[in-house]
């Protein structure tokens, strides 16, 4: 079975690697001297379905702009990363989204935004509601939480790309997007019709 491709980016210290290494042993672990880019691979069960998985931590300071580029292609899926600490790495989350969307050339590129360090609260820069309203934006799913904190909340964020990716990688009219905007179709025609009959 072909893995599915996840992709951790974010600006430097927003708990990338920590969310990788919660995801696979579910332990957190305070401090990491890892210098090179990471791909862990691990198997999952999603939905009753066994599902192979890689996930890449790219190392920010080594990554150029090339070989980021290589990297986005390489993935099927993205984890956008910010820390809730950290205003800078929440404005750098648009400029990645547009690299990804251009790299992709797709507006509909599963992607979750993970607003990291929830537990810091005394150190908040980046209010929930800007994050949300980010994802909107940006066409993502959105959660926020803290790596330190709550790995179940980390497996959530993870499964529910995973569950993106599936469904995005399914045939169009099986999608459950192309079905919801379908049924939303039909029910704005529906109503429409109704009114006319009165
Ligand atoms: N309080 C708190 N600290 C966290 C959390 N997640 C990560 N950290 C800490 O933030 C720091 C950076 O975490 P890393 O996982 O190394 O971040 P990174 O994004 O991989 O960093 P680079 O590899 O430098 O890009 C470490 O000191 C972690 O212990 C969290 O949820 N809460």
């Amino acid at each position: 079975m072909i893995p599915l491709k996840l992709l951790v980016l974010g600006a430097q210290n927003t708990g990338k690697t920590a969310l990788c290494v919660r995801f696979l042993t579910r332990r957190f672990i305070g401090e990491y001297d890892h210098k090179k880019e990471m791909i862990y691979r691990c198997t999952r069960v999603v939905d009753q379905e066994s599902v192979d998985v890689e996930i890449m931590d790219v190392v920010w300071k080594e990554s150029c702009a090339g070989s980021l580029e290589a990297s986005i292609r390489w993935a099927d899926g993205f984890l956008l990363l910010y820390s809730i600490t950290q205003r800078r790495s929440f404005l750098e989350v648009t400029q990645l989204k547009a690299l990804i969307d251009q790299t992709k050339q797709s507006l509909v590129v599963p992607t979750v935004l993970v607003a990291n360090k929830a537990d810091l609260e005394l150190g908040r820069e980046v209010t929930a509601e800007e994050g949300q309203r980010l994802a909107k934006d940006l066409r993502c799913a959105f959660r926020e939480l803290s790596v330190a904190e709550a790995v179940l909340s980390v497996e959530a964020a993870v499964f529910q790309l995973i569950r993106l990716v599936m469904d995005h990688q399914r045939p169009l009219p099986d999608r459950r997007s192309y079905m919801l905007t379908v049924r939303h179709a039909l029910t704005r025609k529906l109503t429409r019709s109704k009114t006319m009959q009165w």
